[in-house]
C-alpha cells in the first residue's frame, strides 16, 4: 500500500534530526584521538574522555526528543542509564564505519583495539561495527534509530512502561515508514535495522563485563561514567 508520512511525522523527524546534529561532542575532545600518543593507558584515557563527553551530549539530545520530558523524571533517568552504552556503541559505530569523512575511523579502532580490553570482546564489537557499516543508514535514520533505543521500555526501574512504550511505537512507525521510501529496493530493510538494536542488547552484556575487567586492571572511569554505568 502506499506508505505516506504525514505532516506531523516529518515534523518529528526533523526535530529529532537537528537535535541529533546539535548536539556533538566538542572537536577540542576528539581531535586527541588524532594527537596523543598511542599506549594502553593512553587510549584508555582518551577513549574515557570521548565516552564521558558523549555521555553529556546523549543528556541534552535526549531532553529534545519529543515527549521524554513528559515523562516520570525518575523514568527519564532509568532510560538514559539502561541506553547510555548501546547508544554509544551506535555513535562510535558510525564514525568507524567510515560514516563521518572525519579521519577518526583508523585511530579510534586503533585506540579501542588496544585499550586493555580482552581480545572476546573485540570481536562480536568489531562485526557489529561492520554489520552497521554494511546497513549504510542515512542520518534520520542513525537519529531515530538512537532515539528508539533510548525509548526502550524494559529498562530496569522503568515505571511508566506504558508511556515509554506508546513513545517508541510513534519513533518506530516514523522509522518503519522512512526505511520503505529510503530503501524501496530493499523490503526487509526496516526489519535488519530491528535487528541491530538486538545485537546491541548482547553488547550491552559484554559491556558489563568488559567494565569489570577494566576494573580489576584498576582502570579509572569518570564521576559521571560511574553514575550512568554504576560502577565503584
Ligand atoms: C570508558 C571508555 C574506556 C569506554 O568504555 N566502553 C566504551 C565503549 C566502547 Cl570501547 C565501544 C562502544 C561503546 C562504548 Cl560505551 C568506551 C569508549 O566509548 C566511546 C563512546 C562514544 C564514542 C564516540 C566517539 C567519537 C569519536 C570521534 C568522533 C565522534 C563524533 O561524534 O564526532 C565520536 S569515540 C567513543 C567511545
Amino acid at each position: 500500500e502506499k506508505v505516506e508520512i504525514t505532516k506531523e511525522q516529518r515534523a518529528l523527524i526533523k526535530a529529532i534530526l537537528d537535535a541529533y546534529n546539535r548536539h556533538q561532542i566538542p572537536q577540542d575532545v576528539t581531535k586527541k584521538l588524532l594527537q596523543e600518543q598511542y599506549s594502553a593507558e593512553e587510549n584508555f584515557l582518551l577513549l574515557t574522555e570521548v565516552a564521558t563527553s558523549q555521555v553529556q551530549v546523549l543528556v541534552e539530545f535526549t531532553k529534545n526528543i519529543p515527549g521524554f520530558l513528559s515523562l516520570d523524571r525518575e523514568d527519564q533517568i532509568a532510560l538514559l542509564k539502561g541506553s547510555a552504552v548501546e547508544a554509544m556503541f551506535l555513535r562510535s559505530a558510525q564514525v568507524l564505519s567510515k560514516k563521518m569523512p572525519s579521519g577518526y575511523t583508523e585511530v579510534l579502532e586503533e585506540r579501542i583495539r588496544k585499550s586493555g580490553m580482552s581480545e572476546e570482546f573485540i570481536t562480536p564489537m568489531f562485526n557489529f561495527y561492520k554489520s552497521i557499516g554494511e546497513l549504510h543508514m542515512t542520518q534520520e535514520e542513525q537519529a531515530l534509530l538512537t532515539t528508539i533505543t533510548i525509548l526502550t521500555p524494559d529498562r530496569p526501574y522503568v515505571k511508566s512502561h506504558e508511556a515509554v512504550e506508546r513513545l517508541q511505537e510513534t519513533m518506530l512507525d516514523v522509522l518503519r515508514k522512512l526505511c520503505v521510501l529510503q530503501h524501496p529496493q530493499e523490503p526487509q530493510y526496516f526489519a535488519r535495522l530491528l535487528g541491530r538494536l538486538t545485537e546491541l542488547r548482547t553488547l550491552h552484556h559484554y559491556h558489563v563485563e568488559m567494565l569489570t575487567s577494566w576494573k580489576t586492571n584498576d582502570h579509572k572511569f569518570t564521576p559521571l561514567l560511574c553514575e550512568i554505568w554504576d560502577v565503584q
